[in-house]
């Protein structure tokens, strides 16, 4: 598509789609069709309330209406907020572009957005003020703020045409393809996220192994934080199966392109981090050359499942013999590979 065609305001918002995400700017720009602008909106209108809910500037009696509340903004053009430290605080700013290209779309893919805005603000004001406790509310966590954009996502692809009805109807599947990728980002950001005060990893894991999630950043209880970081991979690795059999009922090129490079990202990622120090110390990303090498060979299923089958392989064969979950991660691990 050449830019010329596009409004002033639809140039905007692809403009604050790449500034505001590296990961997913170019997967979304090459979707076919009425796919591109509805997912770059969907993409900027998510990525304003996120904003919102990681803005640790804004005091709770301001935030909690603001995400309850934040569906409506779409309802009304002259809506932006000021008062953002944020890094895409812009998105806030100019909050009328994205609203006025909102509006443009088609009706349906409009009411998708605006329930799933509406429901992952709701969601999000649930854990504000205090950190995850049980692997349910991990789940229920990443449901919130990961879950509702997959299943989102497959009621725009199904609303394209571009995919089955059945794509946008199994919510368990698209849910967990939110989920895989969110948890994976949890797991990495350990130690961006404890020195900004904020806790994503469950209480009901990292509280076998410290008294504070802060502790698991100390040298003297780096073994215990490599166990606590290999349970939590572990977790995850339970979600390949389901984000095969997701990414196995793609049949549009650009849609399938468009999920299975973050998926891809995400195993590589977590293969990474497993039982490995520089998670609880810095951060852990992988290389731009391995990810652009790793884009080039996802164009169907069979290739994602060599993937995922080479770095899940790869976990498997480094499990710690002390590892007090390693018979567990071997299940996981020969689960993941049966699908492969
Ligand atoms: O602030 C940051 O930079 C990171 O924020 C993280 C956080 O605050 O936890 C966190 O914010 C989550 C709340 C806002 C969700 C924004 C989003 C992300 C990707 C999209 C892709 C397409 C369309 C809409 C999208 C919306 C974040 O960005 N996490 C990255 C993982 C979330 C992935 C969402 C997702 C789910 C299912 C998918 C299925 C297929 C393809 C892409 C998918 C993408
Ligand atoms: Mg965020
Ligand atoms: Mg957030």
């Amino acid at each position: 598509n050449n830019q010329g065609e596009l409004s002033p305001t639809l140039k905007q918002c692809y403009k604050y789609l790449k500034l505001t995400s590296r990961s997913f700017a170019a997967v979304i720009q090459a979707l076919d069709g009425e796919l591109r602008n509805a997912i770059c909106i969907f993409y900027l209108v998510l990525r304003a309330l996120d904003t919102v809910e990681d803005d640790m500037t804004i005091p709770n009696d301001v935030k909690i209406p603001m995400l309850r509340h934040f569906h409506l903004n779409l309802q009304d053009t002259h809506w932006s907020f000021h008062d953002s430290k944020e890094k895409d605080k812009i998105v806030l700013e100019d909050f009328p572009t994205i609203t006025a290209e909102f509006q443009a779309l088609a009706p349906v893919y409009q009411e998708v957005i605006s329930d799933i805005c509406c429901k992952m603000g709701n969601g999000m004001t649930v854990f504000l003020d205090r950190g995850v406790g049980s692997l349910h509310e991990w789940n229920e966590y990443c449901h919130y703020v990961a879950g509702l954009v997959g299943i989102g996502l497959s009621r725009l692809f199904s609303a394209s045409k571009l995919e089955s009805p059945e794509v946008g109807r199994d919510e368990r599947l698209a849910n967990n393809m939110g989920l895989f990728l969110q948890k994976t980002n949890i797991i990495r950001d350990y130690l961006e996220d404890v020195l900004q005060g904020r806790e994503f990893w469950p209480k009901e894991v990292w509280g076998k192994y410290g008294r504070k999630l802060g502790d698991l950043a100390e040298p003297d209880n780096r073994q215990q934080a490599l166990h606590c970081l290999n349970e939590l991979i572990t977790n995850a690795l339970e979600l390949v199966p389901d984000c095969i059999a997701y990414m196995t009922r793609l049949h549009n090129q650009s849609v399938f392109n468009f999920c299975a490079i973050p998926q891809v990202m995400a195993i590589a990622t977590l293969e990474r981090c497993y039982n490995n120090p520089a998670v609880l110390t810095g951060v852990v990303k992988i290389r731009k050359g391995e990810a652009v090498k790793m884009m080039m060979g996802v164009s169907n299923v069979e290739k994602v499942k060599a993937i995922m089958h080479y770095f899940t392989s790869q976990i498997e064969s480094r499990i710690p013999k002390d590892d007090p979950n390693a018979e567990r991660t071997r299940e996981v691990c020969s689960k993941a590979l049966a699908c492969t």
